[in-house]
């Protein structure tokens, strides 16, 4: 199993710059690339990291994407005077030429091959590239929004002829359409392009029609094209999570990538001039975490935009300490989307819904939205929207450093009743350092009137104590085989420290019974995966969903994990998640790989994983879920079930009330 980071860097890249007066290319500067991979260094991450050099691409990488004339034309700039190449720059938009721009532009896209090289032969797990000039803009024959040669569309079409990847997902989170990217493949099925951009309903650069969501792709690359316009400014990390729950994971899961290339844009983060939106820079630790799982964690990230040189550097640092593996901070005071971005939702789903089965139940678009589009009628203001700051200029935008991110000495500790053996680079956790002679008691108060079973006990105090040290900071997650769930779900809500669990995010996987006590207390979510009908005890905190294949449903288990666990995961924001894997439950190996892997995002990683003692061969799976290694991939996802999609849209449309993040259409009203 590949692990590591690469890191690649090379300061030649900061030797090109501006050389005359042009308000619109003035902010894209040397200083990005020395301030983010300074902030690297300064945190220590960067020595975390493993170096990769950086080479120059050759002329036939480049003309996997550019056609030979650009080419022809581009390799005369390094001999041009300052008016040849004003001149040279004026057949382009936004972007602008220098002597050694080219040089650059190669060691751009020759950076982001050796990244794809270093992830796609198992060098390394997953990576980062530092590079300038920007890619995504830039065409088949044409430079534009400061990119001369498009990286990433190249890294695409390279890792599909050297390694014969077979669907490649780029996601482009850059608040730029990276229009390059989307003309490049939208005809191609094998590459999924995702991106969100600001729109302002065509008003904002590159103002392209093509870029609104009804640009699904052509031909065979029908629905393989994802546009989510941003009609307004001022976006959210809400926004942003909402934007993946409900349109991005559930298609890349659906579309099983080989490989994800991340266009990694930092100018959609607060502050930014050209973004002027106010997700906060460690959104870029769930964004990221999100898709560590998805082709087998083979990501490579490509720096494109980021205008702000603060929030630029604390947002690659999120990044890449993500990629490292360390806890995510805590996905705080989360809302809903605003009205404008249920709308984008909405529409894009929508207009997507015939592609992908995950869609199929899409609510149909309200009549005025549709007039509106052919009207082209700019949206009016509901009022609710968030502010945009254009009353302050972005430098005097600030917003908290993000939170220092600890990592526990141990990773994953686990109680194991005797004779099981203690999964690899897992801690073997037990009461021999035993807890407070209270807890002790306590738990011998609660669980046994009569006989003292030795062994029982012996395992719950185990538990207790894993939780301690969990509380404590001194291990991160754990593991525990137990003689009886329910009886151990019981101990660990009354027992556990409160700091773990005075908000505990409870997941039942599988049929069987949850004590009602135990959501009766006011401190627990709890969502229940089986395939029972609920009884009806449906309440805020209180979720049942039902696969009526039961837990062994792949597709439908992953829609119910992406489209409602999650959003009500990351709203509730809790301090421990408890997974708990009911006997029986029939849940495939890799779809619970998958899920232990995603719930690491919340609680800063503090996961605790109940099972039944019996099930000691999944035990190892379950360990390397905690121990950070990817899941593997799930394969093409079978057809969804369509009483399961629309149960679960009804779920969805009951509790939104209650939960914000779980909106996925713009209210009927308007
Ligand atoms: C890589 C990228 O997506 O960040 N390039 C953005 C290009 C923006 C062009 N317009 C600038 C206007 C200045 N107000
Ligand atoms: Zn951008």
């Amino acid at each position: 199993m590949a692990a590591g980071t690469a890191l690649l860097y090379d300061e030649e890249m900061t030797k090109y710059k501006l050389l005359w007066v042009d308000p619109a290319c003035k902010i894209e500067v040397p200083e990005r690339l020395t301030v983010s991979h300074e902030a690297l260094v300064r945190t220590g991450l960067a020595a975390r990291c493993v170096s990769i050099a950086v080479r120059e691409a050759t002329d036939e990488e480049i003309l996997l994407v550019h056609s030979e004339e650009y080419l022809e034309a581009v390799k005369k700039t390094p001999y041009m005077t300052l008016e040849d190449l004003m001149a040279f720059t004026q057949q382009y938009g936004d972007v602008y030429f220098h002597p050694n721009i080219y040089h650059c532009a190669k060691l751009a896209v020759g950076a982001t091959l050796q990244l794809v090289d270093s992830v796609m032969t198992g060098r390394v797990r997953n990576g980062i590239a530092l590079v300038r000039p920007p890619g995504h803009h830039s065409q088949k024959s044409a430079a534009s929004g400061f990119c001369i040669f498009n990286n990433v569309a190249i890294g695409a079409r390279y890792a599909m002829q050297k390694y014969g990847a077979k669907r490649v997902l780029i996601v482009d989170w850059d608040v730029h359409h990276g229009q390059g990217v989307q003309y490049c493949f939208e005809d191609d099925p094998n590459v999924l392009y995702f991106s969100w951009h600001r729109y302002e309903h065509q008003n904002f650069w590159p103002n392209l029609r093509e870029s609104d969501y009804d640009s699904v792709g052509k031909e065979k690359g029908a629905g393989f094209n994802i546009n989510v316009p941003w009609n307004k400014v001022g976006m959210e990390n809400s926004d942003y999570l909402a934007v993946f729950f409900h349109v991005l994971l559930p298609v890349a899961y659906e579309f099983c990538p080989d490989l994800v290339l991340v266009s990694a844009g930092f100018d959609s983060a607060i502050g930014d001039p050209e973004g002027k939106m106010c997700a906060t820079p460690d959104i870029f630790a769930h964004l990221t975490h999100l898709l560590m799982n998805l082709a087998g964690g083979k990501l490579c990230a490509v720096l494109e935009g980021g205008y702000n040189l603060t929030s630029l550097a604390q947002s690659v640092c999120q990044t890449v300490q993500t990629l490292l593996g360390d806890p995510a901070p805590l996905p705080a005071d989360l809302g809903g989307p605003c009205e404008s971005v249920l709308k984008s939702i909405h529409c894009v789903r929508s207009a997507h819904k015939q592609y992908w089965s995950c869609l199929k139940y899409t609510a149909d678009l309200p009549a005025s939205e549709l007039s509106a589009k052919s009207l082209k009628v700019a949206e009016q203001k509901t009022g609710n929207e968030p502010e945009a700051q254009e009353q302050r200029s972005p430098e005097e935008i600030v917003w908290p450093e993000p939170p220092k991110r600890l990592c526990p000495p141990v990773r994953t500790a686990v109680a194991l009743p005797e004779g099981v053996a203690c999964p690899d680079a897992c801690k073997r956790c037990s009461s021999a350092e035993a807890p407070s002679s209270l807890v002790l008691n306590r738990i011998r108060g609660d669980f046994f009137k009569e006989s003292e079973d030795k062994v029982t006990l012996t395992a719950l105090c185990d538990l207790i104590a894993l939780l301690e040290r969990m509380a404590k900071n001194e291990v991160r997650n754990g593991l525990a085989l137990v003689q009886d769930v329910s009886m151990a779900m019981v101990c660990v809500m009354q027992h556990a420290p409160t700091s773990l669990t005075n908000r505990v995010l409870l997941v039942c996987v599988g049929d069987g019974c949850v004590p009602t006590r135990i959501t009766e207390d006011g401190k627990t979510l709890l969502v229940h995966i089986s395939s029972t009908e609920a009884q009806g005890q449906k309440s805020k905190h209180c979720v049942p969903v039902c696969l009526r294949k039961g837990c062994s449903d792949v597709a439908g288990f992953m829609q119910a994990v992406l489209g409602l666990l999650l959003p009500l995961g990351y709203e509730y924001n809790p301090g421990l998640v408890l997974l708990v894997r009911m006997p029986g439950s029939g849940v495939c190996e890799s779809v619970w790989q998958q899920l232990a892997g995603l719930l690491q995002g919340l609680a800063q990683g503090h996961t605790l994983v109940l099972m039944q003692e019996n099930e000691t061969a999944s035990a190892g799976p379950t360990a390397s879920a905690l121990l950070g290694s990817p899941a593997p991939m799930l394969g093409l996802l079978g057809n969804l079930l369509s009483e399961d999609l629309e149960a679960l849209e009804t779920l969805r449309n009951t509790l939104q009330a209650d939960w914000k993040l779980l909106q996925v259409n713009a209210c009927q009203q308007n």
